[in-house]
């Protein structure tokens, strides 16, 4: 049941009770599915204040359109591995939203991808999408494949049987994925070029993330972690303190959690702390970042090794404790639910001034609704990391155009669309009664996009 604290007028009154039956019908749909659930409710609940206001929302059915993916893809994934034996993974697409722009959004290849985590991610990829400002809907894939341990060739086998069954529901006017977990640019030239031999020809536009010698926007693989810390940035000069002087704590070490870490230190913050799956380093001195990049992104190391190459520097091998370590700004980058209830007391006792997610969504509900209470600053996850998204769809652009931008000129444009999102977020969230509340806002400012745009387009 979605509850709420406001005063109940007429209108709320209708609002709720619209909300609370639209998730009951979605929650019976979806049964087994967790997360989807968990993100479902999460943005119905702050979505309240505006169905309120707006009872169009109600009369033309949006909330039950837009929790019903338009198309959701589920394929057998056949391959070869390196001793000869045949092994089947399962694909996924989710083409969940078209309304403003063709389905855009990441692909996932770990083991725990479902079609729960799949959907969860799709939902959120539609808010977050509206909010960069680009006309590009929500999508979402993977595979519950596990990179780990795997050698170059058995990926690309793999990628390649992927991409076979994909291509037939894929294009550049029609959904164009990317890179998320376990996907990173290696993946993303194997995809492409399993699309371009099946297609017959070169097609720039289908895919985001690309190599810059066939397509790539520079700044892509920079644009989350860069454009979590830019919205960091204006969510701390909003209320006096800034990113230098700081003590930062950034989870994972990943395409995200490495170029946050990039960012925050240019700024003049110090990290101290980051993690992967098999544990954290804890480095008072500050983390030496060129050590983490050659280990995770030249090596495929583990996150321990970084330990035993710096004195002084602590390894723990349960991740999950990173949180123990007292911080001024906290960025977990790794994945959902990474925080947990035990973990948000944790930092709000150690005086954590403000949290922004750079994965998609790594703190529960417990955990958000704690951070709320002690009013911490807390960036939500559709809009703290939209920077990869928005540099993806200026990727499209690009390739569109047949031209290729500068850094200078990408970085310059993801950092305005970062202030924007923060601004368009800050004054939906004053708009619509929760002022400072950025999950109110964030989720707010994209759905009345896309909500609009599904009324327009009539009952579809
Ligand atoms: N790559 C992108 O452009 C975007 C990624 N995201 C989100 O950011 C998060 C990270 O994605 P990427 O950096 O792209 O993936 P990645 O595969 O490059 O890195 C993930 C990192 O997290 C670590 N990790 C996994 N589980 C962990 C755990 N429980 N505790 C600590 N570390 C753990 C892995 O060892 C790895 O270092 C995901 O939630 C993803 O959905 C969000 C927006 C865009
Ligand atoms: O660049 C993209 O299309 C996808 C980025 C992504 O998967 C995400 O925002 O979670």
């Amino acid at each position: 049941m979605i509850t709420t604290q406001q005063t109940k007028d007429d209108s709320s009154q209708l609002a709720i009770d619209y909300v609370n039956a639209v998730y009951k019908t979605v929650e019976s749909r979806n049964p087994g599915e967790p997360e989807f659930l968990q993100a479902v409710k999460r943005i119905f609940t702050s979505l309240l204040p505006a169905i309120a206001k707006h009872p169009k929302y109600i009369k033309n059915g949006i909330l039950e359109r837009i929790s019903e993916p338009e198309r959701l893809i589920t394929f057998r994934v056949p391959w070869v591995d390196d001793s000869g034996k045949v092994q089947v993974n399962r694909g996924f697409r989710v083409q969940f939203n078209s309304s403003i722009g063709p389905y855009k959004g990441g692909t996932r290849f770990h083991p725990t991808v479902n079609t729960s985590i799949i959907k969860f991610l799709g939902f959120e990829q539609i808010f977050k999408n509206a909010l960069t400002g680009q006309p590009i809907g929500g999508g979402k894939g993977g595979a519950d494949f596990n990179p780990k341990g795997k050698s170059t060739n058995e990926i690309m086998r793999f990628t390649q049987s992927y991409m076979t069954e994909l291509s037939n529901y894929i294009g550049p006017n029609i959904d164009i994925p990317a890179g998320d977990i376990g996907v990173g640019a290696r993946e993303i030239g194997f995809m492409f070029g399993q699309y371009k031999r099946m297609q017959g020809g070169y097609e720039a536009g289908v895919l985001t993330g690309k190599g810059d010698r066939f397509g790539g926007s520079l700044a892509r693989t920079e644009a989350t972690g860069y454009g979590l810390v830019y919205f960091v940035n204006e969510m701390l000069q909003d209320h006096g303190f800034s990113f230098n002087g700081s003590r930062v704590i950034v989870s994972g070490a990943g395409n995200v959690a490495i170029y946050a870490m990039e960012k925050a230190m240019q700024f003049g913050a110090k990290v101290v702390a980051c993690s992967d799956s098999t544990g954290y380093i804890y480095d008072e001195k500050g983390i030496d970042l060129d050590t983490i990049k050659r280990l995770k992104l030249d090596e495929e190391s583990v996150i321990s090794a970084y330990a035993a190459e710096h004195p002084g520097a602590l390894f723990n091998e349960n991740c999950g404790d990173i949180w123990t370590i007292p911080c001024d700004i906290a960025l977990p980058c790794a994945t959902q639910n990474e925080i947990d209830e035990n973990a948000a007391k944790l930092l709000i006792n150690n005086g954590v001034k403000a949290i922004a997610e750079g994965a998609n969504m790594p703190s529960n509900q417990n955990a958000m609704d704690l951070f709320n209470e002690s009013h911490i600053l807390f960036g939500p996850s559709k809009a703290a990391n939209a920077g990869g998204v928005a540099v993806s769809a200026l990727e499209m652009a690009q390739n569109s155009m047949r031209l290729a931008w500068s850094f200078e000129k990408v970085d310059a444009k993801l950092h305005e669309i970062m202030h924007n999102i923060y601004r368009e977020s800050i004054n939906a969230a004053e708009a619509y009664g929760h002022p400072g509340n950025l999950v109110y806002g964030a989720n707010i400012a994209g759905f009345i996009k896309v909500g609009d745009a599904m009324i327009r387009e009539g009952v579809i």
